[in-house]
């Protein structure tokens, strides 16, 4: 038999084109032939099992082989094979109708990568590094004859007789001079393992060496000999194939440590596992965060029936599980994955809102059962935890019940015990229970003590998410307000109905007022003389909470916030009047004294808060030397 017949595309040149624009992703090629002899393999399973093949079926396995003088790559499998006629319907006609729509779409395209990512690349995919490509195929039916198929990437074919002599498939890939690093067989290697390395049929790529028990030596110790095996490149059945009840820790850590050798271990786990309304399994992994938000994208593979496709899994999860790793396989996404297509997608949705429920069950689940262990993982849970929160009003509903707020003193809360461990001595004038926190809590260490002194609390924020977090909470708990420690001086962090007086007069105050103003001298810092508890420092130094917050957003952001952002700092200068250093002050009728007082006060505030820097630092010190010379 001989055949010669054009495929049918109208389009000539075709094949240049799709290259063209395939270049930059061309080792999928490989990708496609073997997951083609997989799917082959599998479904002479399924005809045996079904009785409607009866031959062996055990050991089945596809093989990859490079003969770098011949400058060919062939993938061989015993699948299903084809008959000539199978080969004319499915590899010229439906591996092919692909590529006439991909034209007709094309022509008109605006954005060519668009197109390229909703089609499935298939077969055809060989000629993106192959000038001719050979199949020689005998089929699994009873009394099949053995056919070849040569096509050079024109649109012409030839099909003849083959002369395989087993059931199956094999496919040789004429490489082109463009595509010769796919002859490295460490490059072929690295290729595979990407994207074959779960996939559910041995994979062969040549073979290595092991070695094996071989009796005893004359002095009964333990012999070994070197045997050449098949290098299997793939595990067949990866952890997320199976039941979870199937499955030990032990596996679960295993398995990650196939996926990402060398990295610490993970926290804890989810086995995914849903049939309906869509497929999807998956082991998603909690690693240790902390602080590295960044490097710890990208780590969720996801595949298709096993099948590698994508480490972007953007769009598939919500944006905050992409902090997790493990894998995520779905047969509802297809092998080429665009963007337009995952928007577009119904089941993306679903499977977005799937995960996302899964991951806060999961998490309640462990703060139910074990709280201790959740607290101490806190440190890791909690930025992933805000994360969602902030980003997923869907995760926020079920994680509102299990968040954590940490304080000063390493003492957990959850939303409801903080509010009422707080409510009696923070509620302000106006209602609102005031949550005190600090970022710094060595820098506003003399601020937490003038607070826990009242028996106020001080909540911990300082990951780098929290101030998303505080405003979150603000919008979303009913009457609280966040205020950092050192927003204000104690007495009115929290603003109450009673106030303590000033025992200044009307004229002392504003005396006082003058001598700081001019011992100062600074424009950005506001004089303002109150009365506060006696034992409370003579004088502090604050930025309001509203003007400090619109300043770090206009850091980040832009528009309107760029107004506060060109603002000049602006810091409250609070001066005790109930001090005893103002009394010693007004006492004390030399102007230049007066003044020393003023501004070493001054200074010792700016100490307290680390921002005593500088000249104004050296000069501190001279006059705190000269001040302690005096007596
Ligand atoms: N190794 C093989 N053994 C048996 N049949 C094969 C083999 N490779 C390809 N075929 C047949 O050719 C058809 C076309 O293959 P092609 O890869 O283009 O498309 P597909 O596998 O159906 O879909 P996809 O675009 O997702 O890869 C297959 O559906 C299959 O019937």
């Amino acid at each position: 038999m001989q055949e010669k017949g054009n495929i049918s595309i109208h389009t000539e040149n075709i094949f240049p084109i799709i290259k063209k624009f395939l270049y930059s992703d061309n080792e999928i090629f490989l990708r496609e032939l073997v997951s083609n002899a997989v799917d082959a393999t599998q479904k002479l399973k399924r005809l045996s099992s079904l009785g409607e093949f009866n031959g062996d079926t055990d050991g089945l396995q596809v093989e990859i082989k490079v003969d770098a003088d011949r400058k060919t790559i062939t993938i061989s499998d015993q699948g299903i094979g084809m008959t000539a006629e199978e080969i004319k319907k499915y590899i010229n006609q439906v591996a092919f109708s692909g590529a006439t729509e991909f034209m007709e779409k094309f022509k008109e395209a605006k954005d060519a990568k668009e197109i390229i990512g909703k089609f499935g690349l298939g077969f055809y995919s060989a000629f993106m590094v192959a000038d001719k490509v050979e199949i020689n195929t005998l089929s699994y039916q009873q009394g099949a004859q053995p056919a070849r198929w040569i096509c050079d990437g024109s649109t012409e074919f030839e099909i003849t007789d083959g002369d395989r002599a087993t059931r199956g498939t094999e496919i040789t890939l004429y490489i082109n001079e463009e595509s010769e690093e796919f002859l490295e067989e460490s490059k072929l290697r690295g290729i595979l393992n990407k994207y074959c390395q779960f996939l559910p049929v041995p994979i062969k790529f040549g073979t290595r060496t092991e070695r094996e028990p071989d009796g005893e030596d004359e002095e009964g110790k333990p012999k070994f000999k070197e045997v050449t095996v098949d290098d299997i490149i793939n595990n067949t059945a990866p952890i997320w194939t199976k039941a979870p009840g199937e499955l030990s820790d032990e596996d679960y850590l295993n398995f990650y440590r196939e996926l990402y050798p060398f990295s610490e271990e993970p926290l804890f786990w989810i086995h995914l596992n849903v049939d309906y309304p869509f497929n999807l399994t998956g082991v998603l992994y909690f690693p240790k965060i902390k602080n590295e938000l960044e490097l710890q994208r990208n780590k969720i593979k996801l595949f298709s029936r096993q099948v590698f496709i994508t480490d972007e899994v953007k769009d598939i999860v919500p944006e905050f599980l992409m902090l997790l790793h493990g894998v995520i396989d779905s047969p509802d996404i297809p092998l080429n994955v665009s963007r337009s297509f995952l928007q577009a997608d119904g089941n993306v949705k679903k499977i977005n809102n799937y995960v996302t429920r899964k991951v806060a069950d999961k998490l309640s689940e462990l703060f139910k059962t074990d709280r201790k262990s959740f607290e101490e993982k806190w440190a890791d849970i909690g930025l992933f935890v805000k994360y969602g929160m902030i980003s997923e009003e869907k995760f926020y509903d079920k994680a509102k019940d299990f968040v954590l707020l940490e304080n000063v003193n390493k003492e957990f809360f959850t939303l409801e015990e903080y509010h009422n461990k707080t409510k009696d001595l923070q509620t302000d004038k106006e209602g609102n229970v005031v949550y005190l926190y600090s970022n710094d809590p060595a820098r506003q260490h003399s601020f937490i003590q003038g607070a826990e002194k009242r028996g106020y609390d001080v909540l911990l924020m300082n990951s780098p998410l929290d101030n998303h977090f505080i405003g979150q909470m603000e919008s979303k708990l009913e009457k609280v307000r966040m205020k950092r420690v050192d927003a204000d001086v104690v007495d009115k962090l929290i603003e109450k109905e009673e106030k303590i007086e000033s025992i200044l007069s009307e004229d002392q105050s504003k005396m006082v007022k003058d001598l700081f103003d001019k011992a100062i001298n600074k424009p950005m810092m506001d004089v303002e003389v109150t009365g506060l508890s006696p034992d409370e420092l003579p004088v502090t130094v604050t930025m309001d909470e509203f003007m400090r917050r619109m300043k770090e957003m206009a850091k980040t952001g832009g528009g309107m916030m760029n107004f506060y952002g060109s603002m000049p700092d602006k810091y409250k200068v609070s001066v005790n009047g109930n001090h005893k250093l103002i009394q010693l002050m007004l006492n004390s009728k030399d102007e230049a004294t007066q003044q020393q007082l003023a501004r070493q006060a001054f200074d010792l505030a700016l100490l307290s808060q680390g921002m005593l820097t500088g000249a104004d630092l050296t000069e501190f010190v001279n006059r705190s030397v000269a001040l302690i010379g005096q007596n």
